[in-house]
């Protein structure tokens, strides 16, 4: 059983459910009169970019983008690999890239200095979740969700090699599971 695996809840689905509002309300009003790109970094994001882009108002595109660095581990490799590029030209858009979690910054520090040299318009930066103590890259965030503490977080997208991507809720994994201490 999955929920066995599972120390304790940090966000329940109707605080995902209230924070993603609010974030696409913040959204809408900064992106009225225009029409944003969001950019979903996957795997992980796919929940949130579905639960946020059902509640843009403004009209947008979207696209995706595919990136990995952490493989069957709890920390970053630190090598991050594009696993699959954008569809469209990003050039002269405004472009949301919207990520499910900021850890060490490898992810999107790279990601976004790649991004910003195919020139957008404008690039903002809209994570789910920001882990600031395990930061080595810095990277600015114009909208994040919530701030966690140095934990391994699985559900709601974001997983532990591979598994737990389906729980609605976003849990801190049991250290035993990835053969930590507890
Ligand atoms: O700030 P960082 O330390 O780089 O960590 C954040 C990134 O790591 C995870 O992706 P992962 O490489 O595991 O791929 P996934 O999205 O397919 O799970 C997560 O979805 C972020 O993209
Ligand atoms: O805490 C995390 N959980 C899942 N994936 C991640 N990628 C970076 N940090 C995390
Ligand atoms: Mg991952």
């Amino acid at each position: 059983m999955l929920e066995q695996d599972i120390e304790r809840v940090l966000f329940s689905e109707e605080e995902l459910d209230k924070r993603v509002s609010e974030i696409a309300a913040e959204i809408n009003r900064d992106y009225a009169g225009k029409e944003p790109m969001l950019i979903s970094v996957l795997r992980g994001s796919f929940v949130f970019m579905a639960d946020l882009t059902r509640k843009i108002e403004v009209p947008c595109t979207i696209d995706f983008m595919s990136v990995s660095s952490y493989g069957k581990g709890t920390t970053s490799s630190g090598q991050v690999q594009i696993t699959k590029d954008l569809s469209d030209d990003i050039e002269g858009k405004d472009i949301i890239v919207v990520e499910d979690i900021l850890d060490s910054g490898n992810t999107l520090s790279y990601l976004l200095e790649l991004l910003r040299a195919r020139k957008p318009a404008s690039m903002k930066l809209c994570t789910l979740l920001d882990k600031p103590d395990r930061r080595v890259k810095e990277v600015h965030v114009d909208y994040s969700g919530f701030t966690i503490p140095d934990e391994f977080v699985v559900g709601y997208g974001l997983d532990y090699a591979e598994k737990y991507r389906n729980l609605p809720y976003i849990g801190i994994l049991k250290p035993r599971v990835y053969g930590g201490e507890g």
